[in-house]
């Protein structure tokens, strides 16, 4: 009984995880047409200014969504970062 409780909770978990996966997929598509946008066009590979209100929103929605604002702008740092090195790479090819 109790595992069947614990499985029907790690059932939704997957279904989650893999939302965040094919969500992040879309994200990261997304963002490397930007990256060869500003490789062709010769702008920065970041924008610190876009970064700063990307994380002050996303840190309000968190507020809103009951979720710790802290870990929300540490996970689009990490994110940000990664792209930010697309970015970088895009600029060398
Ligand atoms: C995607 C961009 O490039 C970088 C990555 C960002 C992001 O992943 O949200 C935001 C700003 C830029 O540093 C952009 O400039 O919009």
């Amino acid at each position: 009984m109790t595992e069947d409780v614990l499985a029907r909770y790690r059932q939704s978990i997957d279904n989650i995880d893999a939302a965040l996966i094919y969500m992040l997929a879309e994200r990261f598509k997304i963002t490397q047409a930007v990256g060869r946008y500003k490789a062709e066009n010769g702008l920065p590979p970041a924008d610190p200014g876009r970064e700063e209100r990307q994380i002050e929103r996303l840190r309000n929605l968190a507020g809103d969504a009951d979720l710790d604002p802290e870990f929300s702008e540490k996970f689009l740092r990490f994110v940000i970062d990664e792209v930010i090195r697309h970015h970088q790479k895009a600029r060398e090819e």
